[in-house]
């Protein structure tokens, strides 16, 4: 985990989210039939009205809370253990920062490498059911249908495929705006696998590699909605991505934790002005047979804010083989990894509900 300043990817991307959030407003008030408004707590007790309202008609936590409920729905309510304990956050711990203009200083790719090495020890156009490709879609929670309590989180994620399948797709009102997100990302996505990739002794990434590295991207628009009873839900449980590297950009609100040395603490990654967060993947720990280790990580509901995030989520390819790299077991590393298809990875994930670092046991030896 780590933060890189960069200035070119600004705030555009922000105005656009809550374009397509007002968008969805208009949905949301059409959808929802204002006779049920007294009876707004009685009506959502039943789970298939709930799920009705946020799922199926996609008015997703953000319809749910504009209605101005009072009280979380009982769906939404997490067990004890998943809540965030106060009493487990670490305060001013640091994620280091790296400043990119430097590109040049040795000291620069250092910072990186540690960072990935050590610090981390330590709507529904949009709907499953209704958009046209699988490459896009809005969706609410995690896996709805495989989760105890939902996640107070709605998204559109947006699959990279080619332009024109991005023309042809993917909602006009931002698409020209992620797809510039995501090609002047590509730069420092580069620079990054091209440090840590020497950082295990791999001098050159040819074609097979950057297919694993970097085959494909995925950008998710993240809208958490402020939240009745913030304090019993989550807007993402705890989790480690299923990519090799995710570029995330926040607005100014804050909540996102990551988990210290893999123990007990918690600690607060604080929106940073021009900073982009990037965290290492599952795909990463697996390519670099644990050299590099992904980490955990969940985002708090906010009971005052609405929130905006942004990540970029770099993957290998779906049809790619991923297990250690070649190099590691050459020069006599033991593998603790076995070959895998990433698509059957990426499948285990969204198959349960969030459950922490557990995904990547999918590939252990
Ligand atoms: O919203 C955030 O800060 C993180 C979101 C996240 O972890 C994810 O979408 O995988
Ligand atoms: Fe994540």
């Amino acid at each position: 985990m780590l933060y890189i300043n960069s200035h070119s990817i600004e705030t555009k991307l922000h105005h656009c989210l809550l374009f397509f959030g007002k968008h969805r407003l208009a949905l949301s008030t059409d959808n929802f039939r204002k006779p049920m408004a007294p009876t707004l707590a009685e009506h959502f007790q039943d789970s298939s009205a709930l799920r009705e309202f946020v799922i199926n008609q996609g008015n997703g936590v953000k319809g749910l809370s504009e209605l101005g409920l009072t009280a979380l729905p009982k769906q939404y309510i997490q067990p004890l253990e998943e809540r965030t304990c106060m009493t487990n956050i670490v305060l001013q711990e640091s994620i280091p920062i790296i400043d990119m203009s430097n590109w040049e200083d040795p000291q620069v790719a250092k910072s990186i490498c540690d960072a990935a090495s050590k610090w981390a020890e330590v709507k529904n156009k949009y709907s499953k059911e209704h958009s046209s490709s699988n490459n896009v879609r809005f969706g609410t929670s995690f896996t709805p249908q495989a989760e105890k309590a939902l996640e107070w989180k709605d998204y559109l994620s947006l699959f990279y495929v080619s332009e024109e399948e991005a023309s042809a797709l993917w909602p006009s009102i931002c698409r020209e705006q992620v797809l510039d997100y995501m090609k002047k990302s590509e730069v420092v996505i580069k620079q990054l696998l091209q440090v840590l990739m020497k950082g295990l002794n791999v001098d050159e990434i040819d074609e097979t590699k950057e297919s694993l590295l970097m085959g494909s991207m995925r950008t998710n628009l993240n809208y958490y909605p402020k939240c009745p009873n913030p304090e019993l839900t989550v807007g993402v449980g705890r989790h480690s991505d299923v990519s090799t590297l995710t570029i995330l950009l926040q607005d100014e609100i804050g909540g996102l934790f990551v988990r210290e040395n893999e123990g007990d603490n918690w600690i607060h990654v604080p929106p940073v002005k021009g900073s982009l967060v990037i965290n290492v993947g599952d795909a990463l720990q697996i390519l670099s047979n644990g050299r590099y280790r992904s980490v955990e990580h969940r985002v708090v509901a906010n009971g005052s804010n609405n929130r905006i995030s942004v990540p970029i989520f770099v993957n290998p390819r779906p049809a790619d083989m991923i297990g250690p790299l070649p190099e590691l077991i050459a020069s006599g590393e033991k593998p603790i990894y076995k070959q895998v298809l990433y698509s059957d990875y990426v499948k285990h994930f969204f198959r349960k509900a969030h459950d922490g670092k557990k995904t990547v046991g999918f590939a252990e030896l």
